[in-house]
């Protein structure tokens, strides 16, 4: 199966074709309604104890799903309430097949429901929904949201939109458990969405992944067997050159930057790292990196001087850089090499007066890695969910780009991009970007391809957080690396094995 398939996120739209394409090959929509619903059932018996459950259904599919998981409760012995969102009467096709099938009492809609409940199902609705919430739809939403009841939602919380991850009105169900079908959205791995999901599963409603050869797919959720494949692990007949030579410029008043970035490629395998250290604070530098070679970039000496040595295939500017002509000058030196560069923080800023000026420079492989504020800066206010935003920035620039934060994109010129999911909170320091840059640059200076090279980078940088865990700083990052390629070793070798 193609490793893309696998952790395929579909928006809404994609999805319902995904469900078209799987009843046409034969699969009833009553069955995958059937499943779905089972699923939820499942999921509510297996995370809460048997208790007062509430299921709230809305007038549309997710609801027929919401009938389904309700009447399996109550055959498994579960006491059920059920509210319904509208009439009975107007329930159509499959939900009203279900809602027939209910045995229990279909109750008023309204918060009284929710009175001595423990768990609330939140089947009002899924992907159909296309406007904000209003009226006793939006009283509920907000009732439940205040009796801190814990939430299972089938599909998406209701409120969400699966394509963006955004609340299409002012009031979404925050719930503890989503169970979606067949693949996740966008939405459930976007923030806010992904907050607003609790944990995410994903039930085998019977659709063949094969279906999304002639679906397509809007982006994939980041994970090892996107790029394990080729993921750079050293040979035993390798040689330190075979292993890159990675170049970071670093900056002359914070000079902690760049030395992370260093270690982090340092230490995700880069054969040979080296920073170039302005002059006066070159002694800095050398004090406090040891198997990373420091070289002292004088005024006179253009940092094109020391890219004459071509075995620097990976260079890094902008940690610490500072947002000043000498960092331009450095990113336009790096890029004329065209060999892999990572444009990162000042170095991004220092074009933002003239960004068409570093667009027209980039000609080889590139990655710029923006948080918000720099991605403001340089390519204006862009409308649309971040990973629309990450495309375009992509496209317009000729570079892999990285937007980061709790939901990190990372898309390429080309049209493909991942959305990363595994960066805990701790993740959130100064610095930590500093080191995500040196494990891009690492990556790449062994071989790796852009964009395979920064999405294992994200994914190695969440693993090592959360190995972490609170009280992270950055300086802990490049030390957790090789825990974490360690365990991905261990799990790549065991596949193979199989
Ligand atoms: N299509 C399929 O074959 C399957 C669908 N499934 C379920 O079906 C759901 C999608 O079903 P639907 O397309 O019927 O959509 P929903 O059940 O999410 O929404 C129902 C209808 O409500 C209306 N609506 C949208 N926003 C509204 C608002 N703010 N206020 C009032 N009315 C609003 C729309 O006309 C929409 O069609 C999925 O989320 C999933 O739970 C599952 O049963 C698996 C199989
Ligand atoms: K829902």
């Amino acid at each position: 199966m193609n490793h893309m398939y696998e952790t395929a996120l579909l928006a809404p739209a994609r999805m319902a074709k995904a469900d078209a394409a799987a009843i046409k090959a034969g699969i009833s929509s009553l069955e995958l309604m059937r499943a779905a619903g089972l699923a939820v059932a499942q999921a509510v018996s297996r995370h809460w104890p048997r208790g007062a459950v509430v299921v709230l259904c809305g007038p549309g599919n997710n609801g027929g799903d919401g009938f389904v998981a309700a009447e399996q409760l109550r055959q498994w012995g579960w006491p059920v309430r059920l509210g319904l969102l509208g009439e009975r009467s107007a329930l159509k096709g499959d939900a009203a097949h279900y809602a027939k099938r209910f045995q229990g009492r279909i109750e008023a809609f309204g918060p009284q429901l929710l009175k001595d409940a423990t768990v609330v199902v939140d089947a009002l609705f899924g992907a159909g929904l296309s406007k904000a919430l209003e009226g006793p739809a939006r009283e509920m939403v907000q009732a439940v949201r205040d009796s801190r009841l814990p939430v299972c939602a089938v599909d998406v919380p209701t409120g969400l939109d699966g394509a963006t991850g955004q609340a299409l009105g002012d009031t979404y169900i925050r719930a503890d458990h989503t169970v979606t079908f067949f693949r996740k959205k966008p939405g459930h791995v976007l923030m806010p969405g992904r907050a607003w999901c609790g944990a995410v599963e994903v039930a085998d409603i019977g659709i063949a992944a094969s279906v999304l050869g002639d679906v397509g797919l809007d982006a994939c959720e980041n994970a090892p067997v996107l790029w394990s494949d080729v993921y750079p692990w050293p040979q035993l007949d390798g040689h330190k050159y075979h292993r890159g030579h990675v170049l970071v410029v670093g900056g002359e008043s914070m000079t902690g930057a760049a030395r992370l970035s260093a270690m982090a490629a340092a230490r995700v395998g880069a054969g040979l790292v080296t920073v170039a250290a302005p002059e006066p604070v070159w002694p800095i530098y050398a004090a406090a990196l040891t198997s990373v070679m420091v070289h002292s970039l004088s005024d006179a000496e253009g940092l094109d001087t020391l890219l004459a040595d071509t075995r620097m295939n990976a260079i890094v500017v902008g940690p610490g850089a500072g947002a000043s002509e000498a960092t331009r000058q450095h990113v336009l030196a790096a890029l004329a090499t065209r060999r892999a560069t990572v444009l990162d923080a000042d170095a991004i800023t220092a074009f933002a007066p003239e960004p068409a000026s570093l667009f027209r420079a980039i000609r080889g492989p590139c990655i710029l890695t923006p948080h918000e504020g720099e991605f403001a800066r340089l390519f204006g206010q862009v409308p649309g969910d971040k990973l629309w935003r990450a495309r375009q920035a992509a496209s317009i620039s000729g570079a892999v780009v990285v937007i980061k934060g709790a939901d990190t994109v990372v898309a390429a010129p080309d049209g493909r991009a991942v959305i990363n999911s595994n960066a805990p909170a701790w993740l959130a320091t100064g610095g930590s970007g500093d080191v995500l840059s040196g494990l891009i640059a690492g990556l790449l200076a062994q071989g790796m391809a852009p964009f395979d090279a920064t999405s294992a980078a994200v994914w190695l940088h969440g693993e090592a957080a959360q190995a972490f865990g609170p009280g992270l700083i950055a300086e802990d990052l490049p030390t957790l690396i090789p825990s974490v390629l360690r365990a991905l070793y261990e799990s790549v070798c065991q596949i193979r094995a199989l």
